[in-house]
């Protein structure tokens, strides 16, 4: 007998808006657009080691795992071949100290973030970031944008041993925000964050406008999305201004 292969699992469960007590945001592709400085410090690696600059699509669909996976699938696609330790240690090291110092050029939130932060914080919910970024990276780009002060807590890709979709950084979300995960959503651009979600148990919303929204579907069921960060309260059922 023919048997499907099996899928991811996601759970489409979101918390009454009366029992909801924080939020915890995936970072690159959903609250900010970070590919154009990611794309420009790997070309700057790569000009540096006589290769050609990668495209933005390029970029954009190696982004997800982290710095260390980022520049490994770089010098992976600009060489023809997967780098050596001895290549992508030093690598990965002059990759992110060029990138924090200049993480913000062309990075913006995405329309509405700054204004729907203010209003679930001042609504009384705890907001934390799991990003797979490492962590002196992504508090760079926040202090760039004005937005640390946006969240109680920041968990970074080098916080925790695993990395999403493991659900070990958004569980230290979860303490730092001292939640338990039936009051708490995640929101996320891609596959990672919807398993780590389902595996810590907290909620999941998706967003279709980043970089990992074709990852979606292969997960069953499929998330629950918004196309716009301004439509997160009504998801949560928050209503008022
Ligand atoms: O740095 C990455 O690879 C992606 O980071 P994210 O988890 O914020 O999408
Ligand atoms: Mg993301």
């Amino acid at each position: 007998m023919f048997e499907a292969p099996d899928s991811p699992g996601t759970s489409p469960f979101l918390p009454a808006a009366r029992r909801l007590r924080g939020l915890v945001f995936d970072l690159d592709g959903t609250l900010i657009d970070s590919v154009e400085d990611l794309r420009a410090a790997l070309n700057r690696l790569l000009a540096g080691r006589g290769r050609p600059p990668l495209e933005r699509s390029a970029v954009q669909a190696m982004v997800g795992d982290g710095a260390r996976k980022l520049v490994e699938r770089a010098l992976t696609a600009a060489h023809g071949a997967a780098p050596d330790v001895a290549t992508l240690d030093p690598a990965l090291t002059a990759f992110l100290a060029d990138y924090e110092a200049a993480a913000a050029v062309h990075t913006r939130a995405y329309p509405g973030v700054r204004e729907v932060l203010t209003r679930l914080r001042g609504a009384g919910l705890k907001l934390a970031i799991c990003t797979n970024k490492p962590y002196a990276a992504s508090v760079a780009v926040l202090d760039a944008l004005q937005l640390s002060d946006a969240f109680d807590a920041v968990i970074g890709g080098d916080s925790t041993p695993a990395r999403k979709p493991d659900p070990q950084p958004l569980q230290a979300a979860l303490d730092a925000l001292g939640l338990p995960p039936g009051g708490a959503v995640m929101i996320g651009d891609g596959p990672h964050d919807a398993l780590a979600a389902a595996a810590a148990g907290t909620g999941f919303i998706g967003v279709t406008y980043g970089y990992g929204t074709a990852g979606f579907a292969a997960l069953t069921p499929a998330p629950i999305t918004i196309d716009r960060f301004a439509d997160l309260p009504a998801r949560l059922g928050l209503t008022g201004g």
